[in-house]
């Protein structure tokens, strides 16, 4: 019997960050008239994402660059776990400090493996330590180890290249992780997908994030913190997501955050804090008429076909399983899935997009755990609308997804097609 269901958020996360201090930290370019970033005091707590947000050209990506030192700071101090790094040899910080850009920045002509074990190199690990850590961090990215390992960057799409990018910034388990606009050049789908993997690797590794990113909502989504710059690095608000929407500091931030105010406040709900239905999994290759004994008993006309380590790859009715010996190989691409830690919106995005009246949910490591049904993300998005201000409700947002189908799911036929990596 593989019946599935959500099981309890672990508590005692592990935390292998460490704070980091920004201590009247200054930066003038030179021939610049003013300081891209003006004195700046910031303390970032251990195992804490915190995003950058503000307008083009606040200073964001310069105060990002500050904390390796990529950047040097014309005045100021850099604290890292207490210690002052400002310093230190650069190159030896650097391999403490994991970067992620937009795009990965894997060098194009080294294979996946070879991107990642980079610095693990630099630091003269042996090779088979280095081999085992490349297949923990490929597995820990959602990345299957012996299809990937030996690509190159231009065989892989975009959102492929980016989960190798995190693995290559975790290779030498830095406790800390900045990314600059990460996931900057992805479509709006693969874009969830991946920060909903960043928060499944943040879960079980506990590591300081520094995520600069140009949307508000991303940074409401990954941040425990969002720091919202102004003009010249000057803080105009530094607080937890809810705390922004609920007081915003000036008018600055009023104006910053905007219309979408509203909407963000459904971003603080998470997928794993609705209630989910279990599924029956069914295993490629298992005998059909096992699969629909079980889903005969367990009262469900559709099972979620997964592979070995659990990922859903398509869901068929009952009808299409029987017209089969064994279970179909069949991937189904526009199978709509989430993580538990996705947001509503995120749920509903996905939703739409697949013309779909529920979502599969997975896991951190993207092992199926259970389906989301339209009406109960409805339920709570009415809620939280009667819940927000009146003249900031967003009405049309809830009528176009109540246009959207609500038929029983799914509604995809599966049939036979070429294997491909998902
Ligand atoms: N190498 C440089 N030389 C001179 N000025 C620079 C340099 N790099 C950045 N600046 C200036 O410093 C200011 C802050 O730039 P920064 O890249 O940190 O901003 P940002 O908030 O990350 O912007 P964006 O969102 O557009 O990436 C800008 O006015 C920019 O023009």
């Amino acid at each position: 019997m593989t019946e599935t269901s959500i099981g309890p958020q672990p508590s005692d996360r592990t935390i292998t960050g460490v704070p980091i201090h920004l201590d009247g930290v200054m930066k003038q370019y030179r021939g610049q008239p003013k300081p891209a970033v003006e004195r700046l005091d910031l303390e970032i707590d251990a195992g804490h994402i915190v995003a950058f947000v503000g307008p083009s050209g606040c200073g964001k990506t310069t105060t990002l660059k500050m904390i390796n030192r990529l950047i040097e700071p014309s005045e100021g101090r850099i604290l890292i776990d207490g210690r002052d790094v400002t310093h230190v040899n650069p190159d030896k910080l650097r391999q403490s400090i994991g970067y992620v850009i937009q795009s990965g920045g894997l060098f194009p002509h080294w294979s996946v493996a070879k991107n990642i074990g980079a610095i693990p190199r630099v630091l003269r690990w042996e090779k088979q330590r280095i081999a085992e850590r490349t297949e923990y961090l490929l597995d820990l990215v959602g990345l299957d180890a012996d299809t990937f390992a030996h690509r190159l960057p231009k065989d892989m799409s975009g959102g492929q290249q980016q989960r190798v990018g995190v693995a290559r910034a975790l290779a030498a388990d830095p406790p800390i992780l900045l990314m600059d606009e990460p996931f900057g050049a992805v479509d709006p789908i693969t874009r969830v997908r991946l920060q909903d993997s960043l928060l499944g690797i943040q879960q079980e590794l506990g590591k300081t994030i520094v995520v600069v990113t140009h949307d508000f909502e991303e940074a409401t989504k990954l941040g425990d913190k969002v720091l919202i710059l102004s003009e010249g690095g000057h803080i105009e608000q530094y607080a937890a997501p809810e705390e922004i929407l609920a007081n915003p500091a000036s008018e600055f931030v009023e104006q910053f955050i905007g219309s979408g105010a509203t909407l963000a406040h459904l971003t603080f709900t998470r997928v794993r804090d609705v209630p989910h239905e279990p599924v029956v999994t069914a295993k490629v290759g298992e005998s059909s008429q096992a699969v629909l004994a079980r889903a005969h008993a367990a009262g469900t006309d559709w099972v979620v076909v997964v592979n070995d380590h659990d990922h859903p790859r398509a869901w068929p009715t009952l009808d299409e399983v029987a017209t089969k010996p064994q279970v179909s190989d069949y991937i189904d691409r526009r199978l709509p899935v989430v993580a538990r830690s996705s947001t509503l919106n995120d749920a509903l995005d996905t939703m739409l997009a697949a013309s779909q009246g529920g979502v599969l949910v997975t896991d951190g490591r993207g092992a199926v755990i259970g389906s989301l049904a339209i009406d109960t993300v409805m339920e709570v998005i009415r809620g939280q609308l009667r819940e927000a201000r009146p003249d900031e409700v967003h009405l049309s947002y809830v009528s176009h997804a109540e246009g959207t189908s609500t038929d029983e799911m799914p509604a995809i036929v599966a049939a036979d097609e070429p294997d491909e990596q998902p």
